[in-house]
């Protein structure tokens, strides 16, 4: 298979150095959001992170009163020991403190970082909910999407880092106190050996990120492809069409190159990490020689030396610690800059009315020279539609695959805006309402509908799930879709399982699956009805039942109904013929029948099938 460039690498979209910091300009926003989860919990983590970051220091310096108490101890002729059993015993009590302290840090990281995940994975749902459906079916956006999904353990591990960090801070502020004191020249030895594993960290984690957003898409194609290798809704196909190695060399392919890269970035940055730590440990022993010849000209004391040998060693680590933790956070920040860059999508119509929608619909809708086009696509589906649909009118769509019934009628749910055209109900233009609003006046069940894995009761109440503790309701919708001698038969009835993903599910056939769906339309007293081919997988029998149910229930409603059977077509009050994009006819079975055109040939078409 051919190699391919990642996307964002072939645009040129790389990110560096000066992108990473400007990142870190999200952080105030992370941490009000993690303070607005849990006040408390924050708090305590950043009381005990302070006490933990003074500990080390103070620990280091009752080591070296010990040190000084014995050498003090055994040049005097009448001892006491009372002064140093009780360093050695505030030493002991900080060391269990330290314990206590490190342990309540993971706890309250632990916590904060759970009530954040359920936070930001609520947003994100909500977020995407709000979103337009052309956003939805944009790439670009789904790669948005991913990253700021995925990438909740990052945010979690960023929050531990940022506030670590605060702590490793102060830790080392107060152990170069300490050096200043007794030997400020250390000073100088150990920023010298910390800055050459500084950069290496920084530029490597910069390519490290830089390469891995350059993959989302491709990391999403291997999703895709673990996905559809390993499930059980394609095993059939998969198993059938001989599909295995195909799929596997696919993912090979794919995923080897991006080990290929990633291996080289690893190796790189595990060798230039090992020069530069040899750099930092033969500052150490530098320093350490240096103080063990102060102590020899008797300048310092063995306590002294003892403190400051470990204050410097400390130090060495909290530095790098500090500096590796940097560049991680940075990189992080990149990740915080995708979910922020998620959840700012600006979800504002292109109009801001508010005009209030009627309560009953007067006159009906009214198509006004629609033209549409799918966004990023210069294939006009829809070319010049007019046509009006009446308050109470049960109107059908017909036409060949690819003509844009569903289309049609995205438009009219507003998921699209017109490329140039209007649609009018009672005379607005329907982009003038609120669009929430707007869509609750609808009952639609698309021909995709999608088969929840959840009870069957649940699967029902999604038609208007504030009902879904309203059993007669649920039963009386499950009995006008047919539903009701499906559920007959399931060993749990209204509460069983749907599907195979979850323990005692129960999987249903396609027409079982729809008739179930099918009851959502009823959950709801919307005041219009549209059903896009929710009948396919229904046998005749089913489907003439199904129909006759709803159009006596549908008395007096606005309803549309897309359907390839004509036998169910001509039940409607009138019928519109799409062809190519354009309305071919529109009238009523017997007007178009007459008309001998397209409808005709293709109800004979249909009529001479069944004999
Ligand atoms: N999200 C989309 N992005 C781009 N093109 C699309 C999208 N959805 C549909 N199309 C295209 O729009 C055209 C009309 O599709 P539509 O689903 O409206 O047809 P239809 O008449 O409902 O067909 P069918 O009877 O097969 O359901 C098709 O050519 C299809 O490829």
């Amino acid at each position: 298979m051919a190699k391919r460039t990642p996307t964002s690498l072939k645009d040129g979209k790389k990110t560096n150095l000066k992108s990473s910091f400007n990142a870190l300009v999200y952080i105030p926003r992370f941490f009000k959001e993690i303070w607005n989860v849990n006040k408390k919990i924050f708090l305590l983590s950043t009381f005990c992170r302070l006490i933990g970051a003074l500990l080390p220091v103070i620990i280091l310096w009752i080591g070296k009163l010990i040190i000084d108490e014995i050498i003090h101890q055994t040049s005097i002729e009448i001892t006491d020991y009372t002064q140093l059993w009780t360093y050695v015993g505030i030493e002991f009590a900080l060391v269990i403190l330290s314990d206590l302290i490190s342990r309540a840090i993971s706890l309250t990281d632990g916590l904060l970082g759970d009530e954040y995940n359920i936070a930001t994975s609520v947003t994100i749902i909500k977020k995407t909910n709000q979103i337009n459906i052309s956003l939805l079916e944009d790439a670009e956006f789904y790669d948005k999407l991913e990253r700021a999904r995925t990438q909740t353990t990052g945010r979690v591990g960023l929050m531990s880092n940022v506030l670590g960090q605060a702590q490793t801070a102060i830790s080392i502020a107060t152990l170069v106190a300490g050096l200043i004191y007794f030997e400020p020249y250390l000073i100088i030895l150990l920023v010298l050996s910390i800055i050459p594993s500084f950069i290496n960290e920084v530029r490597f984690s910069q390519q490290q990120y830089s390469l891995a957003r350059s993959w989302t898409s491709e990391r999403r194609e291997l999703d895709y492809l673990r996905f559809i290798g390993a499930n059980d809704k394609t095993a059939k196909e998969i198993k059938l069409f001989g599909l295995t190695d195909f799929i596997v060399n696919r993912f090979k392919n794919l995923s080897q190159e991006y080990y290929e890269l990633n291996k080289t970035l690893a190796i790189k940055r595990t060798a230039l990490g090992f020069v530069f730590n040899v750099l930092g440990t033969l500052s150490y022993y530098g320093a350490y020689v240096f103080i063990i010849y102060r102590v020899l000209s008797g300048v310092i004391t063995l306590g002294e030396l003892t403190f400051l040998s470990g204050s410097f060693n400390r130090l060495t680590k909290s530095l790098q610690d500090f500096f590796s933790r940097f560049t991680r956070i940075s990189e992080s920040a990149l990740y915080l800059k995708d979910y922020f860059d998620f959840i700012d999508i600006s979800i504002l119509s292109k109009t801001k009315e508010d005009v209030p929608l009627p309560k009953h619909i007067k006159q009906g809708f009214e198509f006004k020279n629609v033209h549409f086009s799918y966004p990023d696509s210069d294939h006009e589906i829809l070319k010049g539609i007019n046509f009006t649909l009446k308050a109470g009118e049960k109107m059908a769509f017909v036409g060949q695959n690819g003509a844009g019934k569903t289309t049609l009628t995205k438009l009219l749910l507003r998921f699209y805006e017109p490329t140039s055209g209007y649609i009018l109900l009672d005379g607005i233009n329907i982009n003038r309402f609120n669009k929430a609003e707007y869509q609750e006046f609808f009952g639609v069940i698309f021909q995709d509908f999608f088969r929840y894995e959840f009870t069957v009761k649940e699967n029902i109440a999604i038609g208007n799930i504030d009902e879904l503790e309203n059993q007669t309701k649920i039963e009386t919708a499950a009995e006008l879709s047919l539903a009701d001698a499906v559920i007959a038969e399931l060993k749990h009835g209204y509460n069983q399982q749907l599907g195979k993903r979850f323990s005692n599910g129960q999987e249903l056939s396609g027409g079982q699956w729809q008739k179930v769906a099918l009851a959502r339309a009823y959950m709801k007293n919307a005041e219009v009805m549209i059903l896009d081919e929710p009948t396919s997988a229904l046998d005749a029998k089913a489907e003439s039942d199904v129909f006759g149910r709803f159009i006596g229930l549908t008395e007096g409603k606005t309803s549309i109904i897309i359907s390839h059977r004509f036998s169910t077509v001509r039940q409607a009050d009138r019928i519109l013929v799409l062809e190519h994009g354009k309305v071919l006819e529109i009238g009523t079975h017997k007007e178009l029948m007459q008309n001998k055109t397209l409808y005709s040939e293709l109800f004979s078409l249909q009529a001479e099938g069944y004999q």
